[in-house]
């Protein structure tokens, strides 16, 4: 691999810029199980909602499906090793629920633990951090068969499975996520069936959204009980700066509209222990199933927000008709603007006044970055390297955010890249890259990006000034 190290990426301002960020700042890149691992039939692990989606003609992009992936699950010790060639801190993953208990609940495989344990002893061999994302969508067949996050029994199946994985991993893992964006589940899973389990039913969305909550707040003791004095649990949300693309009345309305459902739906019952008044009504449905207590439950307190972020929201007010709050509409492409392969807009400053908006609204003491970063169209000519300076620059401009927010007051604490690797994009399969390094699939070689040696660069021009 070339010399990893050598910074010739960078320019002097890049230097600066990460001269910028405070001692003990965490660089980091992140993953999920069923977007990397394959290994889908091994060792005991069970079927997920997301294999399943997947075998479903029309679903996925070409039918492609986690079954191989990125190969991950036999490749840990190349894969930590490129990670720390990459002068990584720390690295965020997520836990197949299926690998832990293949029903869902009950009999535990430990073959699935052990590969944790392999997992999380070659990151601290290596002086990366394990931050670990305890439910990134993958949920067991069986628990869907019973109707799955609509279902309150499954946010108690979660607070169990959360405490198997503890009781083997809390004496080495001190940094926890209870889930990755319960929005994406719920609405995307249930409500518009974009995604695994395929259902359409936004009341359901609405229910499952609920019970993913609630099982973050039956979890969170869970953990702490099984974890060192100095750990930290906290959640990840997938949240967008909402902006206004004109000053009219309608405009300002579907503004608060699109931050309630992107934005408030998860971030006030978490943080400020209630719904968003009158959400339910600006959806056109009605309340989900909460029982006395769940507010309380949810909002158990947490050491810090995970923040992933790619883009903005840019409203433009309906005049005809008041819109529901999923069904705000969002100014069309501009033509000055740039959008990566997934149609979501470059808008670096997006990311930081979306930090200082959580700062200023939201008693959180801690926030991560947990995502960020972006799919181009990434070729490999067979050897050399691949360059990608589209990514470059949306990181450049992004990070330099990140230290604007610092420098303005917003307690952020690390920052973890989407990708490591080129990986399974959900319903878009293979189609959209968004890693740092390169997955040729038929060899399963792993191409260091020139994003992958600019952000090697930077960490190195980091730990230099510190
Ligand atoms: O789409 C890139 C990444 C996914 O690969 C991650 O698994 C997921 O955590 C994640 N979230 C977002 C933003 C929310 C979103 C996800 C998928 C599709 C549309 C929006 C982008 N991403």
């Amino acid at each position: 691999m070339q010399d990893i190290h050598n910074m010739s990426q960078l320019t002097s301002a890049d230097l600066e810029l990460a001269r910028a960020f405070p001692e003990g700042f965490l660089w980091g890149a992140a993953t999920a199980s069923y977007q990397i691992e394959g290994g889908a039939f091994e060792d005991g692990r069970g079927s997920s909602i997301w294999d399943d989606f997947s075998a479903t003609p029309g679903k996925v992009f070409q039918g492609e499906n986690g079954n191989v992936a990125a190969d991950h699950y036999h490749r840990l010790a190349e894969d930590t090793e490129l990670m720390s060639s990459l002068g990584l801190g720390a690295y965020r993953f997520s836990i197949a629920w299926p690998r832990i208990l293949p029903e869902g609940r009950g009999a535990i495989n430990n073959a699935g633990l052990d590969f944790y344990d392999r997992l999380v002893d070659g990151l601290l061999a290596k002086g990366i951090t394990p931050y670990v994302t305890l439910y990134h969508w993958d949920l067991p067949s069986p628990l869907q068969q019973e109707g799955g996050w609509v279902k309150r029994e499954t946010a108690f199946a979660y607070a169990d499975f959360a405490e198997v994985v503890a009781k083997r991993l809390g004496d080495r893992v001190t940094n926890w996520i209870t889930l990755n964006e319960p929005w994406c589940s719920a609405y995307l899973g249930y409500g518009i069936g974009i995604h695994a389990p395929g259902v359409q039913d936004r009341q359901a969305a609405l229910d499952a959204g609920h019970h993913l909550m609630l099982g973050h707040g039956l979890a969170v003791p869970r953990i702490r009980a099984h974890s060192a004095p100095n750990s930290q649990v906290g959640i990840t949300l997938n949240l967008a700066h909402v902006y206004a693309n004109d000053e009219r009345p309608e405009t300002q309305r579907d503004v608060a509209l699109a931050d309630a459902f992107s934005n408030r739906w998860f971030l006030d019952p978490i943080l400020r222990g209630h719904y968003t008044e009158g959400f339910f009504e600006q959806l056109g449905l009605n309340a989900p199933p909460v029982q006395d207590g769940d507010l309380a439950t949810i909002s158990t307190p947490i050491d810090f927000l995970g923040v992933n972020n790619y883009t903005r929201l840019l409203v433009k007010g309906n005049t005809e008709r008041i819109p529901l709050a999923d069904q705000v509409s969002l100014v069309a492409p501009i033509p000055s603007a740039c959008y990566t392969e997934m149609g979501w807009e470059v808008y670096p400053n997006g990311l930081r006044d979306l930090l200082l908006r959580l700062t200023k609204d939201y008693a959180v003491s801690k926030l991560y970055v947990t995502e960020n970063g972006a799919a181009f169209k990434d070729a490999w000519n067979g050897n050399g390297h691949v360059s990608d300076p589209r990514r470059v620059d949306y990181l450049r401009t992004h990070i330099a955010g990140l230290a604007e927010a610092i420098q303005q007051g917003a307690p952020l604490r690390g920052y973890f890249v989407w990708s490591l690797m080129d990986n399974f994009e959900w319903a878009e399969g293979y189609s959209k890259r968004f890693g740092i390094v390169y997955i040729d699939y038929p060899t399963q070689k792993r191409v260091v990006k020139e994003s992958g040696y600019w952000y090697a660069g930077l960490l190195k021009a980091f730990n230099q000034a510190h």
